[in-house]
């Protein structure tokens, strides 16, 4: 557990912070910086590199080193949680209009409050905690100017529903977890999670909140950032599958986007090889709208298709089925009949591509790496008794469903979160 000391910490640290900034300076490049953020190497889906990896290690030592000199008993209260996170003022940030209305420039609180005719002092108040974590900067007194984080927050809309969300859904539904595995423990409904005790609804999260459709709005418009933000891009799944390369555009793939959301990553894969025709099928709401948003372009090799992915899979005989970010929301009992729907239509040799977390074994990964996939785990039981899962659950719970599923890859693309897992139908 405890390999090394201080020192030697330290000069591990040293070392790679020197190389890092010689790669940058032997390529030109600006060091980061809290004002325009990262050169463009260092971002996770950039290119691996030297330099980014360099980045990446220095993120893990500098957080066992702080984890280090930390107090064990502050360790394990709410007050670190809520001090490593600026949630708690950026959520009201987001609330009152205060991101969207942050000038390119900076602005004095004074302006900000006449402004958005709030007291001043508390737009103070958030400002400055904001800036406690980089996000706005006080250049002089009660004048705050932009930072790389807070000019994110004030230029995409995304961003801001993706902090509402994490703060209106998703942390108050981790906060009853307890309380509803308490009330229904070992159950895998959905509609017995956190989120349900939260919002003292007895339908699951998707059914409850079609009928509140400004949380659905904000929700769906949160999902399809998240799809851009760094390590989610569905580039990793389309670079990383061997579907030809676009010259090869002769031998026609069907492929079968499963609970494929508005089609953006059918998108993706249809762009990447143009020997691939893609039907996306989601709930007919959401497939009215992919319909509508869909590039002319694109029409003719994506198609649309209202389906119910737990209902007879109606496209018999495609090439591949993807399930991508789709049986992370369901506990093994719902994932056994997803999975148990397509069988009627695989044909001997089809692929089922799982697109979706896998969980680090024990010490197969820096704890880091672990610790993104196993918080994810946890918001999946928050909002639906759901779960991420290791390798062996993947291979369990297609086992489980018919042992003529074959697992042929699991592959973990570097800078994604999202790892492939395919399963070949030999039946
Ligand atoms: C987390 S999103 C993933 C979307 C897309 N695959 C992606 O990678 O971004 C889950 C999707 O499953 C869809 N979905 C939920 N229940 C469904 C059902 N019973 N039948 C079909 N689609 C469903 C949702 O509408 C949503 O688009």
């Amino acid at each position: 557990m405890d390999q090394s000391n201080l020192k030697k910490r330290a000069e591990e640290i040293l070392a790679t912070a020197y190389s890092l900034s010689d790669a940058l300076a032997n390529l030109g490049l600006p060091e980061p910086s809290f004002e325009h953020g990262l050169p463009a190497i260092l971002d996770t889906d950039s290119v691996q590199s030297e330099a980014g990896n360099g980045r990446q290690r220095l993120l893990q030592m500098l957080d066992e080193f702080r984890s280090l000199l930390t107090e064990p008993t502050l360790m394990l209260t709410p007050e670190l949680a809520s001090l490593r996170n600026p949630l708690i003022s950026v959520h009201s940030i987001v609330r009152l209009g205060i991101a969207e209305s942050f000038p390119p420039e900076g602005a004095s609180v004074q302006d900000l409050a006449k402004k958005l005719n709030i007291n001043h002092s508390l737009i103070r108040r958030l400002l400055a905690h904001g800036a406690t974590h980089h996000i706005y900067y006080e250049a002089s007194p009660d004048v705050f100017v932009h930072t790389a984080a807070s000019r994110v927050l004030a230029e995409n809309e995304g961003m801001r529903k993706w902090i509402l969300i994490g703060a209106e859904e998703l942390i108050p539904a981790t906060l009853k977890t307890a309380e509803a595995l308490v009330e229904f423990p070992n159950s895998e409904e959905p509609e017995h999670s956190g989120w349900n005790a939260q919002n003292g609804t007895n339908l699951p999260i998707f059914r409850a909140l079609a009928a509140m459709p400004d949380r659905a709005k904000t929700f769906a418009g949160a999902m399809q950032w998240h799809a851009m933000l760094p390590g989610f891009a569905p580039k990793y799944l389309a670079s990383c599958f061997p579907w030809g390369s676009p010259e090869n555009s002769d031998a026609g793939l069907t492929v079968v986007d499963v609970g494929g959301g508005l089609g953006h990553v059918s998108r993706v894969l249809a762009n990447h090889n143009l020997a691939v025709s893609c039907i996306v099928q989601d709930s007919p709401d959401v497939v009215l709208q992919g319909r509508d948003d869909l590039p002319q372009a694109l029409h003719e090799r994506i198609t649309f298709q209202a389906h119910d992915f737990f209902l007879e899979q109606p496209v018999k005989g495609a090439d591949v089925y993807i399930l991508r970010l789709v049986l992370h929301d369901w506990s093994d009992k719902y994932c056994h009949k997803i999975i148990t729907a397509l069988i009627p239509a695989l044909k001997p040799g089809a692929k089922v591509v799982i697109n979706d977390r896998v969980v680090p074994g024990r010490h197969e990964a820096h704890y880091l790496v672990e610790r993104e996939a196993r918080d994810y785990d946890m918001y999946m039981l928050a909002f639906q008794n759901a779960k991420e899962r290791t390798a062996n659950d993947w291979v369990a719970l297609l086992k489980a469903v018919d042992a003529r599923f074959e697992l042929t890859k699991v592959f973990q693309p570097p800078g994604s979160y999202l790892a492939i897992v395919e399963a070949t139908w030999q039946g």
